[in-house]
C-alpha cells in the first residue's frame, strides 16, 4: 500500500486530459491508448468539439475520447438505428452516436440545459449529422413517460445511453427497458463512479461523489440481478454498463 505522502503526490500527478475519470492504474497506460488509437483515428469534428469542451468550467462531465470512441464502435457493431440519449451536455457522446449512424438514423437527445448543447452544436451541424438529432430541453423522465404510454414505442430503440443525473438511473431502466427493444442495448454510464464503488464508509469523498454513490451502488446491484437483460461492466470511461435486452 502506498504512503500517505506517496498516494498524494500521485493523485496530484494525475492525468489531466479533458473526461479522463482516472479508472486505469497508470496515466501513461491511458496516455498510450488515446496516442496509439484513439486520437489518430478521432474524427476532426469530435476533436474540435473536444478542444472546445476543454475550455469549458465543466469539463469533468465529458464523455472522454476513448469512451466515444467506443460508442461510435459499438453502433456501427450493433446496427443501430433509432437510438436515444439522456444527458447531452456539449454533445461528444451525441457527436460519437451521430457519425455513426447511417443517413437515416435517428437520437432522441435529452437535457435540461441547452446552453451547453447549442455549444457544441454547430460542430455537429458542419459536421452533417445534425438532422439525426431532435433534441428536446429539459428533464428526461416525463419524456420517457410520455413514451412509455404509447405502446407503439415499445420495442423500438436499438441503442440508449444514459449519462445524466444518477439519482434518477433506476427509474430509466424501469422506463427503458420498456422502449429498447429485445436484442438493443442500453448504456449506463459512471457506474464505477470515480472508484467510489469500493471505498471504505470514511473514505475522503468529494460531495457530489458521496451523494451519487449510493445510487450507483443500488443501480448496479439491480443490473446486476435483472432477468430481462444479459450484461457487461466495462472499465472505460467512468466504468459503463453495457445491457442487452433479452426479454
Ligand atoms: C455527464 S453530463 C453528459 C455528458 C455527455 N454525454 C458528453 O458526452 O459530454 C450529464 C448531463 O446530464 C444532464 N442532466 C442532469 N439531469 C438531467 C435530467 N433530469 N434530464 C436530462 N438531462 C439531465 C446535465 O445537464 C448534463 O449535461
Amino acid at each position: 500500500m502506498a504512503a500517505k505522502g506517496e498516494e498524494q503526490q500521485s493523485q496530484a500527478g494525475r492525468h489531466q486530459e479533458v473526461g479522463h475519470k482516472s479508472l486505469l492504474q497508470s496515466d501513461a497506460l491511458y496516455q498510450y491508448i488515446l496516442e496509439t488509437s484513439v486520437y489518430p483515428r478521432e474524427p476532426e469534428a469530435m476533436k474540435e468539439l473536444r478542444e472546445i469542451t476543454a475550455r469549458h468550467p465543466w469539463n469533468i462531465m465529458t464523455t472522454s475520447a476513448d469512451e466515444g470512441q467506443f460508442l461510435n464502435m459499438l453502433i456501427k457493431l450493433t446496427n443501430a438505428k433509432n437510438t436515444m440519449e439522456i444527458g447531452v451536455y456539449t454533445g461528444y457522446s451525441l457527436l460519437a452516436t451521430a457519425l455513426a449512424l447511417p443517413e437515416d438514423g435517428k437520437i432522441l437527445a435529452m437535457d435540461i440545459n441547452r446552453e451547453n448543447y447549442e455549444l457544441g452544436l454547430p460542430i455537429i451541424e458542419k459536421a452533417g449529422v445534425a438532422h439525426k438529432i431532435e433534441f428536446k430541453e429539459g428533464p428526461a423522465l416525463p419524456v420517457l413517460d410520455q413514451l412509455v404510454v404509447d405502446e407503439k414505442n415499445h420495442g423500438t430503440y436499438d441503442f440508449i445511453f444514459v449519462d445524466a443525473d444518477k439519482d434518477n438511473y433506476i427509474n430509466y431502466h424501469k422506463r427503458l427497458i420498456d422502449l429498447v427493444k429485445v436484442g438493443g442495448v442500453i448504456g449506463y454510464d459512471n457506474t464505477l463512479w470515480n472508484g467510489s464503488v469500493v471505498a471504505p464508509p470514511d473514505a475522503p469523498l468529494r460531495k457530489y461523489v458521496r451523494y451519487y454513490r449510493d445510487f450507483v451502488l443500488e443501480l448496479n446491484k439491480a443490473l446486476a440481478v435483472d432477468p430481462r437483460i444479459e450484461i457487461c461492466m466495462l472499465p472505460v470511461g467512468d466504468g459503463i454498463t453495457i445491457c442487452r435486452r433479452i426479454k
